[in-house]
């Protein structure tokens, strides 16, 4: 699902004005009378106080055309106007004269000098003050009356954005903004919705679909991306009647230290279970029983050393090479690290050790094949980059590594963000059964086997880590949160999957009803 920069928004209604012959005014309607059904449809007429609170901008003007059908539908409805700018645009005066001539009274206007209204816990506020024209920080008795929203303990549904926060930058204190319920996103959901520091502004959103001309939608690319099962699908590559293990490469998985042999073992399984033709792993010998034993699909060339890897030397020509997974970061080990890394030309997905003995030798980034896959958790990252101060600067250095080495990074997490240059992929799928060891070795593995399957390397990362936590949210109806394992995403690995044929995914988009409620 493409997410539309604030620009392509204004952009995408000018288009659509045009082609359809419409006034922006008229758009501004459609999209109100979206907001209107969305609550229509919920609230059946109930007469819970609904204060709507309008800016002095577009997105005041869609809180004005709300409140219009409100009124005029008998709901018990408050407008009011927060007026901290005489710079009204069109969208809000129009709206503002067809409010006074629907409820014969103008809105009550709230100046920094005026009491606030009082709302109740049980009512609903609709929040229009700011949407993506934030341009400044707002005056402070405007923050006042955002934290009179949270205070209240009322329902808070927000217009296209949670009033004070911006699309492309971090708030500066988490009292700058409204802690939305629910959002109402236009078009398409927003970047900020999945950062770690500005995702808990609404605890829920929904997509608005405001009207923007489909040409307009289709032909535009976007540097974001929501990773859907409509976008995995494309990339998917069905399996051959007449294809044999050849067909579908051979992983090669490095890793593995005395005590962390396990971690070869879950990225290994994980190789398989993705559809890699073969699959060997190379590690240190006191890995060789178990995991022969474990894995009896697997292949092993091990290590002259019992305990680490000392000395890297492959007599096969693999695919693609896994490598860190449990591999530890002793001095022998980083000397074998970089004399492979010299010498080798195949492509490469790299986690955890060999992560960490990037950072601690950067040099060694330039010797990465171009397209190479890295998969940081969020310390892992920190050693690669240094420290941010909030997820736009995360991002930004990110790119800049991205850029630099012309490589793929993922970033781990709750929303796991694939950044290959200046282009972002947000994973949805997962959940906090994840949250324990050897997830994220399962999810190497996942990786490198697509890999082996001629997946791109791009490809392999947003379908891996779309598929990794497709698992999880599927074992999670077995297992709840807390029992869930690494070796259990694996076994659920074969029904994520079967998940991408059998249910279409809901489109997270707001009901869209008949426009003819809204016609007397
Ligand atoms: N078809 C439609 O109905 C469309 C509606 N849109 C709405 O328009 C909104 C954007 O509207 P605007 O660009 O008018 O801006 P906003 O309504 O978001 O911002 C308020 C206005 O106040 C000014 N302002 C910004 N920060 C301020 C501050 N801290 N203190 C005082 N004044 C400040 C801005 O110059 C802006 O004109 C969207 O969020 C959406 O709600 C647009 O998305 C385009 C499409
Ligand atoms: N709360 C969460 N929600 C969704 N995914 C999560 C959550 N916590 C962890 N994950 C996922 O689990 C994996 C953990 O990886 P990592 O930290 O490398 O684990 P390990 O090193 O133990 O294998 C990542 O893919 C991450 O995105
Ligand atoms: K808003």
């Amino acid at each position: 699902m493409k997410i539309f920069s604030d620009e392509q928004v204004y952009e995408g209604d000018k288009f659509t004005a045009q082609k359809q012959q419409i006034t922006s005014i008229e758009l501004m309607e459609r999209a109100g009378i979206q907001i209107f059904n969305w609550l229509h449809l919920r609230m059946q007429g109930a007469q819970v106080p609904i204060h709507v609170f309008c800016g002095i901008g577009n997105n005041g003007g869609n809180g004005l055309v709300v409140a219009r059908h409100l009124v005029n539908h008998g709901y018990n409805v408050h407008t009011y106007v927060v007026n901290f700018s005489d710079k009204r645009t069109k969208g809000f005066l129009v709206n503002y004269d067809l409010m006074k001539q629907t409820q014969k009274k103008w809105p009550t206007l709230i100046g920094p000098k005026d009491d606030f209204p009082k709302i109740g816990p049980d009512d609903i506020i609709l929040d229009a003050v700011f949407g993506v024209g934030l341009n400044r920080p707002a005056d402070d008795w405007v923050v006042h009356l955002f934290q009179h929203f949270k205070a209240s303990k009322a329902f808070v549904l927000s217009v296209d954005i949670p009033s004070g926060l911006k699309t492309n930058a971090a708030p500066v204190k988490d009292t700058d903004v409204v802690w939305a319920n629910h959002t109402l996103s236009f078009q398409s959901p927003k970047l900020v919705f999945f950062l770690e520091d500005t995702a808990k502004f609404t605890a829920q959103w929904e997509v608005l679909d405001v009207g923007i001309d489909p040409e307009y939608l289709q032909k535009t690319n976007t540097l974001t991306t929501l990773i859907t099962k409509q976008d995995i699908l494309p990339v998917y590559k069905p399996r051959k009647p007449f294809s044999h293990k050849g067909t579908y490469g051979h992983a090669l998985l490095i890793g593995g230290s005395y005590g962390k042999i396990g971690a070869v073992q879950l990225a290994s399984r994980a190789t398989l279970v993705s559809g890699a033709g073969l699959v060997t792993a190379f590690v240190p010998k006191c890995g060789y029983l178990p995991l022969q034993s474990s894995v009896p699909e697997l292949m092993l060339i091990t290590d002259t050393n019992d305990t680490c890897i000392s000395n890297i030397a492959i007599p096969i020509e693999p695919t693609v090479i896994g490598i860190g997974v449990g591999m530890g970061t002793s001095e022998e080990t980083a000397s074998a690290f970089t004399d492979f890394l010299n010498q080798n030309t195949k492509p490469l997905v790299i986690d955890a050790d060999g992560l960490n003995l990037l950072a601690k030798t950067p040099a060694l980034m330039e010797k990465l094949p171009k397209y190479s896959v890295l998969t940081p958790h969020a310390k892992e990252l920190e050693r690669l980059i240094g420290k941010w101060s909030n997820d736009f600067d995360k991002l930004d250095k990110a790119i800049n590594l991205s850029e630099k080495y012309n490589i793929i990074l993922v970033l781990k997490g709750r929303f796991t963000l694939i950044v290959y240059k200046k282009n972002l992929y947000i994973n949805a799928t997962g959940n906090p059964g994840l949250a324990t060891g050897g997830t994220g070795d399962v999810l190497t593995g996942i990786i490198t086997g697509l890999m082996a399957q001629q997946y791109e390397p791009l490809e392999a990362a947003i379908f891996g880590v779309y598929l990794h936590g497709k698992s999880a949210d599927i074992a999670v109806q077995d297992f709840g949160y807390e029992a869930m394992t690494a070796s259990r995403v694996i076994s659920y690995l074969p029904k994520a999957f079967l998940d991408l044929f059998v249910k279409p995914e809901p489109p997270k988009t707001a009901n869209k009803q008949d426009d003819k409620t809204t016609k007397k």
